[in-house]
């Protein structure tokens, strides 16, 4: 089997801050990690996503890249999840960014008390088109709020973390990637690579 494992992902911010996690904040200069005996590289693939819960959703990712790129991948998907409506929109939030903005989704909450919101990061890693999807997941609460610091990814600015009084749009990066869905669950999975 190859050591070499290829992380799909369309989102050029999301690569971004997994290379930054998972080399420790001193990426290399091709954007390629290793995590013990596995080297990690990148590839940009818009993959199909279907509806379903996350786990579906994650494990219907990585057996598509695994089928295109015939080989071990690494996809990951995330979610934004309100208390007050049940954990929607979850898987769909890219399209309620995209379509109601983030305005709309602060408006959304107005009528309830409860702010309260869960992001959740998955990673699917498959070693190849016939191999079982093992699933690496991650939370973080926290509330949200009035859009506050550079709106360039995704909801960040209108995600506080529980604990601080910053958005993680607002926060240091070296403090978002310390404490965020993503990297609780690149810690699972470097936790499960290093030990294969
Ligand atoms: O190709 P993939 O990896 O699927 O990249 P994507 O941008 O389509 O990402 P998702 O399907 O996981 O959708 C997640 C949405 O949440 C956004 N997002 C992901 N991680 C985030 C983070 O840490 N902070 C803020 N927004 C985030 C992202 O921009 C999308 O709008
Ligand atoms: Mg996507």
């Amino acid at each position: 089997m190859s050591n070499t494992i290829t992380f799909v992902t369309g989102n050029a911010n999301k690569l971004k801050e997994v290379v930054s996690i998972l080399s420790s904040g001193t990426p290399s200069e091709d954007g390629t990690s290793t995590v013990g005996k596995f080297s990690i590289t990148n590839k940009s693939l818009d993959l199909d996503e279907v509806q379903g819960t996350i786990e579906e959703v994650t494990i219907h990712k990585a057996k598509s890249a695994a089928t295109i790129l015939n080989g071990p991948v690494l996809v990951e998907d995330t979610c934004l999840g309100f208390e007050a409506f049940n954990d929607l929109p979850g898987p769909y939030i890219k399209w309620f960014v995209k379509s109601i903005g983030l305005q709309g989704l602060v408006d959304m909450l107005y009528k309830f008390d409860n702010k309260g919101a869960h992001a959740i990061c998955t990673f699917g890693y498959c070693e190849g088109p016939n191999s079982e999807v093992k699933l690496f997941q991650g939370k973080t609460k926290g509330n949200i709020v009035d859009s506050r610091g550079p709106t360039n990814f995704g909801w960040d600015s209108i995600f506080e973390p529980e604990g601080f009084d910053k958005t993680y749009a607002e926060l240091d990066k070296s403090v978002k990637n310390s404490i965020s869905h993503r990297f609780k669950a690149l810690d699972k999975l470097r936790d499960f690579l290093t030990s294969q």
